[in-house]
C-alpha cells in the first residue's frame, strides 16, 4: 500500500470517528436565481469575509450575498486536534496552489516547489487552521500607519481586536486594557499540557524570558499559546459572525459557487460577478459594492482574471487589461519556519500518537472536553525574543514555537513525507520516539515574493513564488534564531524533568561542515526552512503616492469604483506572529469603513 493510500485511509477513519461523536455545524444556504441583484456581494466566507458579511448584515435595509467556492465544514473541524483531518492529501476542503521551486529555502524537501494549502470551505482557512491566536505587536500597526495608511495605527486597531474577543484566560491588571470579554470569538489558553509543556515557561526563565500575555503591548517573553476556541471547540468567524447573520432575512450564503470574474461597466465600476455553480455560469449584481475576501491567493487572482493587475503579465496570457495596477500579486509575504531542531525525551513519560487520538481520547473529549484532543497537534508554548537588533531589545524579531512532538514520531507517515530520503534515513533510529522541537520563525521577514496567474482559465490555481530567504538579512537572522532555539531546548529543566537529549548528530546533507558551526547552521537553515501558511500582502494597502499600492487605506481598489478587497491581501507588511486574528481585525475595520462611507455609523 502506498503512503498516500495509508494517509487517505487514516483520513477516512478520522472522519468516521469524528462523525460518530460530533454533529457538524450546518449552515443555512441558498441557491440564488440567475442575475439576482443585492446591495453587497462578498466573495469568500473565510476568516475575513464572514466578519465583513455578518457586520454588513447588521444594517437591516442592506441585502448581502456571500458566494463561497467551498461547501459545508466537516464534523472534525470543531475538535482542535482533528485539524489534522484536512492535512491529508487531496482534501476536498482545501485549495492547492502551485509553488515555484525555491532556490534559497526548503532544500531538504523532496520537491522545493510543491503545493500550498488554503481552506476551501465555509469559514475558509479559519476552519482548518491550527487556531493559534496572535495579534502581532503594536509596532506592526505603527509601521502600517507610518507607511501612509491613516486609521491603521495600534490604538485604532486595538479597538477592533477587542471587539471580536471573548477572552477566557488569566488576566493581570496591567494587561486588562488590552483584553475584552463577551465578543463573538472565544480565546482560551492551551489546556492539555503533556510533561514537555508543563516546564516550557521555566525553560524560558532560564533564558531570561518572563511569562507574558503576548496579545498585549508586552511582547518579549514566553507564554502558553492562546487558541480561538470556546469550551475547547474551534470557533471560526463563520460560526461567530456568519451563522447569526444568516438568521436574518437580509444575508444569504451560496456555497459551491466559484466566482470567476468581476463584471465592470464602461466606466470601470464593479457592478457584479460571474460565478460557476453546478457547472453553470451565473451572474449576480451589486447595487452598492463587490467585496473580495477570497484570501491572499485568490483575491489577486480574481482581480487579474478581470483585467486589473500588471498589464504586461495579463497581456502575455491574453487577458484584456482594464486597469494597469502593477502591485496586484506583488509584495507576497509569509512567515518562514525552520523545523528539525529536536530533542527526544525519556520513554516512560511519553504518550504515543495512538493514545492521543484513540477512542479513549475521543471519549475524554466528548464527555469532559479535556485531554489531547483539546489542542491542535503539538501546540504548546511560544517564546518571542530579539536576537538580531540590540538597539531595539523590547521588539521581538523572532518567534520560537515549542512543539510537543518530534518529526518521525508518527513513524514518518505524515511529518516526514515531504522530505528527501536522506532526512528519512537520519530519523530512522528515533522513529516513533516522543520528544519535542523548537521551531524558529522570523517575525517580519524582508524577503517578498509574487502571486501570478498560471493561465486565463479561472480553475487553474495561482502560482506562488515565496522567494523565502532571498534577502540576506533574513538568512543571517534565521541562523541566529536557529542557534537561540538550540540554546532554549538545551535548558537544564528539560534535561532534569524529562531526560531531554538533543539529536546530536549532523544532518547528512550538512555533514561537511563542523557540527553546529555557523556554516553548519546556514546549511541547516537553507535545508529545513519552509513556509508558515500565513500568505498576505498581495493587494497591499498604500497611499496614492505608492505605485505598488492596490487598495487605498479605505480598502478601495485603485482605478475601479465600488470594489474593495478586505482580507489578508491588504496587509502592507506582515505582522509578527500568526495572522488569523489580524484578519478578524481587518474584517471588523473594513465593515466599519463601508458603514461610514454610507453614513451608517
Ligand atoms: C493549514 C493552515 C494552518 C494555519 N494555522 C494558523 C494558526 O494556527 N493561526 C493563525 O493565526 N493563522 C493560521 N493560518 C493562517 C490563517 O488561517 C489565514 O491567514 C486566514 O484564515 C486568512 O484569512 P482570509 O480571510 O484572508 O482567507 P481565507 O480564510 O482563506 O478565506 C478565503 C475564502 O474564500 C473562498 N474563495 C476563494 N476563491 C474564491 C472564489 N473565486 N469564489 C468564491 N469563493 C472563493 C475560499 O474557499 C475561502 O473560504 C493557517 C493557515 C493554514 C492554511
Amino acid at each position: 500500500m502506498t503512503q498516500f493510500s495509508v494517509l487517505n485511509l487514516l483520513a477516512g477513519f478520522t472522519a468516521i470517528l469524528a462523525g460518530t461523536f460530533f454533529k457538524p455545524v450546518r449552515y443555512p444556504t441558498n441557491v440564488m436565481p440567475d442575475d439576482i441583484i443585492v446591495d453587497f456581494i462578498v466573495v469568500g466566507s473565510g476568516s475575513t469575509g464572514s466578519v465583513v458579511a455578518g457586520r454588513l448584515a447588521e444594517i437591516s435595509e442592506w441585502d448581502v450575498l456571500v458566494l463561497e467556492a467551498g461547501g459545508q465544514p466537516p464534523a472534525f473541524a470543531k475538535v482542535p486536534f482533528l485539524h489534522l483531518g484536512s492535512e491529508f492529501p487531496n482534501s476536498s476542503y482545501m485549495n492547492y496552489y502551485k509553488m515555484r521551486p525555491q532556490k534559497y529555502s526548503s532544500q531538504f524537501a523532496k520537491n522545493t516547489g510543491g503545493l500550498y494549502r488554503r481552506g476551501k470551505v465555509i469559514g475558509g482557512s479559519g476552519t482548518i487552521n491550527q487556531m493559534m491566536h496572535h495579534r502581532g505587536i503594536p509596532q506592526d500597526y505603527e509601521n502600517w500607519a507610518a507607511q501612509g495608511n491613516p486609521g491603521w495605527d495600534y490604538k485604532t486597531v486595538l479597538k477592533y481586536f477587542k471587539k471580536t474577543e471573548d477572552y477566557k484566560g488569566p488576566l493581570k491588571s496591567r494587561d486588562a486594557p488590552f483584553r475584552a470579554f463577551g465578543g463573538p470569538i472565544g480565546v482560551e489558553k492551551v489546556a492539555w499540557k503533556p510533561p514537555v509543556c508543563r516546564v516550557a515557561i521555566r525553560a524560558g526563565e532560564e533564558m531570561g524570558l518572563a511569562e507574558v500575555d503576548y496579545n498585549t503591548d508586552t511582547t518579549i517573553g514566553s507564554a502558553i499559546f492562546q487558541l480561538t476556541t470556546k469550551n475547547r471547540e474551534r470557533v471560526t468567524t463563520a460560526d461567530a459572525f456568519l451563522l447569526p447573520g444568516l438568521r436574518r432575512r437580509n444575508l444569504k450564503l451560496q456555497i459551491n459557487s466559484q466566482v470567476i470574474k468581476i463584471i465592470m461597466d464602461a466606466e470601470n465600476r464593479a457592478i457584479g460577478v460571474k460565478y460557476v455553480h453546478k457547472n453553470k455560469v451565473k451572474r449576480a449584481f451589486a447595487k452598492r459594492e463587490v467585496i473580495l475576501s477570497a484570501g491572499a491567493g485568490d483575491s489577486p487572482k480574481l482581480l487579474m482574471l478581470s483585467g486589473i493587475g500588471p498589464k504586461k503579465h495579463l497581456e502575455t496570457l491574453g487577458i484584456e487589461s482594464r486597469v494597469d495596477l502593477p502591485g496586484v500579486g506583488q509584495n507576497y509575504q509569509d512567515h518562514l519556519v525552520v523545523r528539525g531542531i529536536s530533542w527526544t525525551i525519556h520513554p516512560n513519560i511519553s504518550s504515543s500518537i495512538f493514545e492521543r487520538i484513540g477512542p479513549g481520547a475521543m471519549l475524554n473529549y466528548f464527555e469532559r472536553r479535556s485531554g489531547p484532543l483539546t489542542s491542535p497537534v503539538g501546540i504548546c508554548a511560544l517564546y518571542q525574543l530579539n536576537v538580531g537588533n540590540p538597539q531595539e531589545p523590547h521588539i521581538p524579531d523572532i518567534l520560537i514555537t515549542q512543539e510537543n512532538g518530534l518529526l518521525g514520531q508518527d513513524y514518518g507517515l505524515f511529518t516526514l513525507s515531504p522530505y528527501k530520503q536522506s532526512i528519512h534515513d537520519y530519523y530512522r533510529p528515533i522513529k516513533g520516539r516522543d520528544g519535542f522541537s523548537m521551531s524558529p520563525w522570523l517575525s517580519r521577514p524582508k524577503s517578498v515574493g509574487t502571486v501570478t496567474l498560471m493561465s486565463k482559465n479561472p480553475f487553474d490555481p495561482p502560482v506562488l513564488d515565496h522567494n523565502a530567504l532571498s534577502h540576506p538579512d533574513d538568512f543571517e537572522l534565521m541562523v541566529k534564531a536557529a542557534k537561540a532555539s538550540r540554546r532554549l531546548g538545551n535548558a537544564k529543566i528539560f534535561r532534569r524533568a524529562l531526560g531531554a537529549e538533543p539529536i546530536n548528530k549532523p544532518i547528512p546533507d550538512c555533514a561537511h561542515f563542523a557540527f553546529e558551526s555557523d556554516d553548519y547552521w546556514r546549511c541547516f537553515v537553507r535545508g529545513w526552512s519552509g513556509m508558515g501558511a500565513h500568505m498576505c500582502g498581495t493587494c497591499k494597502m498604500a497611499p496614492d503616492s505608492d505605485p505598488m499600492g492596490v487598495v487605498t487605506p479605505r480598502l478601495k481598489v485603485r482605478g475601479v469604483k465600488n470594489l474593495r478587497v478586505i482580507d489578508a491581501s491588504i496587509m502592507p507588511s506582515i505582522t509578527s506572529g500568526h495572522i488569523n486574528a489580524v484578519t478578524f481585525m481587518i474584517g471588523e475595520k473594513g465593515a466599519d469603513l463601508i458603514k461610514e462611507d454610507y453614513g451608517k455609523i
